[in-house]
């Protein structure tokens, strides 16, 4: 199927912020907007610290930010978000911090104020209206779980 990606509607929603520098997509279609850090600081190997985006956002009632690590920054150094993805709740308006990890067990990396730590994605949740029951419905896993399938190819329990 031929499918013309220039006429694909990109869904967006507004976000009230208050920024020392907004967040930026990379590239139109991005899924994450980078967060920069308004700090200079040295992780040692091992060493994990709490970083500031000078970013706060008042987020639509039903969304919610993700706090979670940029792949390049993870590949190269090793640097990580502990607590990946790092919720922002819709009712939070402190800044936005990222928990950084460098995970490398040799080299110290060097964060220097306005670099990109961390990107922050944007989605919808629900949130859940527990019904409780005395007994759960069945399924095909049922309890099933932990490696309960392998890790060959081969998919133990599948079915037709
Ligand atoms: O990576 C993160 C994670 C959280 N937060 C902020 C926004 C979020 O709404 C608030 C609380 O986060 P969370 O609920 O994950 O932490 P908690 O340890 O449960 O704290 P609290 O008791 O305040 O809910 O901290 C960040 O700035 N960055
Ligand atoms: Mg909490």
């Amino acid at each position: 199927m031929n499918v013309d990606y220039a006429t694909r509607v990109t869904e967006t929603v507004d976000i009230l912020i208050h920024a020392d520098s907004l967040p930026v997509y990379a590239h139109p279609g991005d899924a994450g907007a980078d967060l920069c850090s308004t700090q200079d600081l040295v992780l040692e190997p091992g060493e994990r610290a709490l970083v500031g985006t000078g970013v706060s956002f008042a987020l639509p009632d039903g969304y919610v930010a993700f706090v979670v690590p940029r792949s390049g920054l993870a590949t190269k150094h090793g640097i990580t978000v502990v607590n990946a993805p790092g919720t922002v709740d819709a009712g939070y308006r402190g800044e936005v911090k990222v928990t950084l990890l460098n995970t490398d067990r040799s080299e110290a990396y060097r964060v220097a104020a306005g670099d990109r730590i961390a990107q922050v994605i944007f989605m919808q949740v629900s949130r859940a209206n527990f019904i409780e029951v005395d007994i759960l419905p069945g399924s095909d896993r049922g309890e099933s779980g932990f490696g309960s399938t392998g890790f060959g190819a081969d998919v133990k329990g599948q079915h037709e």
